[in-house]
């Protein structure tokens, strides 16, 4: 078994606990009565169109299948604000339970505690989870094209939408870029970490960027440790980063935050077209 199915093995078994202690109906009534879900396309391209800077996504991260342990975050709610005071455009927060110590609690919190969007950031193979996201408060979700057939993939992002959250559809390679193109999406994350062994190679978003077009907002996931590799992906077209380890790792998230957001604004780094048009 790959380590994606493992996790998704335990995934669906944490799911049907859940769905057998809360009825569908009993979400949709939570979901209707969350706060609207805030604009997360608009703050990871704050120039529309005319993008001119990097923007960072700041990840609050327990631990991981290929580090174990990383950082204890007793308090997710107070990290995030630590994120957002650095300059964090948005915060993810990982909610599976088995391989990363995340949970739906720790996403309630943080957007209690934050003002810009907040991603669940798990293994979403259900539209139920998606509700869940919701009434949680979720303004994204993340859908990782690898776990998805093409029609459930086409169906969890229209019910994303639905709801008013964006869908950040995560790919590997090219040919998961261009399924999520054509699955509608309007955020695309290209992960470097290779699902089947777990390394991280940084050219993985160079390789892929091409393949979104430049109306699509754009974000390089996995494997930013520093302003270079910032500046190496904004060179290759990114809009926004996603960061996790190295933040929760680090000794000071909120500078470790600022650091990033600096070099993702520096004036030298012109917007760049991902598709090669001037
Ligand atoms: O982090 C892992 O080991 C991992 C393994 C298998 C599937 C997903 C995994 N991570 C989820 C993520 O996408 C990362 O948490 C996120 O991109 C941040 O990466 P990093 O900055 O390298 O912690």
């Amino acid at each position: 078994m790959s380590v994606l199915e493992e996790i998704l093995a335990g995934v669906r078994e944490d799911l049907a606990e859940r769905q057998a202690a809360t009825s569908l109906d009993e979400l949709k009534e939570a979901a209707r009565r969350a706060p609207s879900a805030r604009n997360a396309l608009e703050a990871l391209r704050p120039g529309g169109d005319e993008r001119g800077q990097v923007t960072v996504i700041a990840e609050v991260k327990r631990s991981s299948p290929s580090k174990g342990s990383l950082a204890p975050i007793e308090d997710p709610a107070a990290l995030a604000k630590e994120y957002e005071a650095g300059g964090a455009s948005a915060i993810s927060v990982l909610t599976e339970r088995r391989r990363f110590g995340g949970s739906l609690d720790d996403l309630r919190a943080v957007r209690a505690a934050v003002d810009v969007p907040v991603l669940r950031k798990d293994f979403v193979v259900s539209s139920y989870q998606v509700w869940e996201a919701r009434a949680a408060g979720a303004d994204l979700v993340l859908l990782i094209v690898a776990a998805l057939e093409q029609e459930a993939l086409v169906s969890l992002v229209e019910r994303v939408h639905s709801l008013g959250m964006c869908a950040l559809v995560e790919a590997h390679d090219e040919h998961e870029v261009d399924r999520a193109v054509a699955a509608g999406a309007q955020l695309i994350g290209v992960n470097s970490r290779n699902l089947k062994t777990l390394e991280v190679d940084p050219t993985t978003f160079a390789r892929c960027a091409h393949r979104i077009p430049d109306s699509v907002v754009s974000v390089a996931e996995s494997g930013v440790r520093s302003a270079h590799d910032v500046v190496e992906h904004a060179r290759a077209g990114a809009d926004a980063v996603l960061v996790g380890e190295a933040l929760v790792t680090g000794r000071d998230p909120r500078t470790a935050v600022a650091d990033l957001v600096a070099a993702g604004s520096h004036p030298s780094l012109r917007a760049v077209s991902r598709s090669g048009k001037p």
